[in-house]
């Protein structure tokens, strides 16, 4: 479990981090999204230990990153997929990462099995595509077991194959027990990944809620096709809702759920031939709620670059 507090970091005059909170939990997948600059890179840095953090606290199982005796055994991470050097092999780079952190061989092995590299172990990174790559990296987070694992953008540049492969990893990592945070500007890359979403813009956490939730606060509207629908539309807008007809002769209705329209219907006798709820894009919603986060930003920047 990863716990954040009142985590505030400042480079200049704008805070990256502004009194953020927030906690991850084990055995579900967990995003980290906000768009360019909203401060994710500068968290999972503090959480690891690698910057300090202006005042408020990361604490990875109870403990600072630092004060962990053998950090590759509780926290695994891939903060950039070209950490690897270019002329080494998959497996040396493996093993020299083992070895430094006092995990044995056996290990290397095995991940290079999980993630799929075993059989490209002994051939150089620098001829990896970056599919590969993220895959070394993510071998190399695995090698300690950890109960924590920590992505900066993994699915970044991916092609469709390795993001699904990514998606059944984290899941299957997640349904282990283990507590999984990935970081994305994308929502589209994180609705089908991520159970859990914690939105943050300007350095401040703007949304933290489930996926399920999400597309459910954002239902739009109801298509409801019947064939008695001139008969169905007052009854709908007796329920109090706003119902319109499509030019095929749907309704659409707006303010009134599928359900309560299923048994308005029954009710009144009326055969439906479909009914299907319709979300908003969960991209538009994300927008929308960071979008003054990110013009800030832009702001911001053209203010530092005139
Ligand atoms: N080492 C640094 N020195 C000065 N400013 C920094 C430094 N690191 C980050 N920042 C600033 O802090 C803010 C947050 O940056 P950060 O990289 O954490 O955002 P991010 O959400 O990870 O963005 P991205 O999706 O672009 O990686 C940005 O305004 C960035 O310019």
């Amino acid at each position: 479990m990863i716990v954040v507090t009142e985590l505030t970091k400042r480079y200049g005059p704008t805070p990256a981090l502004d009194r953020l909170s927030f906690e991850v939990h084990p055995g579900v997948v967990t995003g980290f999204l906000g768009p360019n600059g909203a401060g994710k890179s500068t968290a999972l840095r503090i959480i690891l230990g690698l910057h300090r953090p202006t005042s408020g606290e990361a604490l990875i199982g109870n403990r600072r990153y630092d004060r962990i005796r053998r950090p590759m055994r509780e926290v695994g991470a891939v903060l950039d997929a070209d950490a690897a050097h270019p002329g080494r092999t998959a497996f040396h780079h493996l093993a020299c990462l083992a070895r430094s952190n006092g995990i044995g061989m056996a290990r290397v092995t095995a991940v290079l099995e999980q993630v799929g590299l075993a059989s490209v172990a002994h051939k150089r990174v620098g001829g990896f595509s970056l599919g590969m790559r993220q895959r070394l990296g993510i071998a190399g987070a695995l090698l300690g077991d950890p109960a924590v694992v920590l992505l900066d953008e993994p699915v970044n540049g991916l092609d469709a194959a390795g993001i699904r492969w990514i998606r059944s990893t984290l899941r299957s990592l997640a349904a282990e027990g283990r507590t999984v945070l990935l970081s994305s500007h994308l929502m589209s890359e994180m609705a089908l990944t991520v159970d859990h979403v914690l939105i943050i813009g300007r350095g401040r956490l703007l949304e933290e809620t489930s996926m399920a939730e999400m597309r459910d606060r954002f239902e739009r509207d109801v298509l409801v096709r019947s064939p008695r629908a001139d008969e169905l539309a007052p009854i709908l807008t007796g329920l109090g809702a706003s119902v319109t007809a499509t030019e095929d002769g749907a309704l659409v209705a707006v303010g009134v759920d599928a359900p309560t329209i299923g048994d308005a219907a029954a009710a009144a006798s009326i055969p439906i031939h479909g009914l299907t709820p319709r979300s908003a894009p969960l991209e538009d919603v994300y927008l929308e709620m960071t979008s003054e986060a990110a013009e800030y930003r832009a702001a911001a920047e053209r203010v530092a670059q005139p």
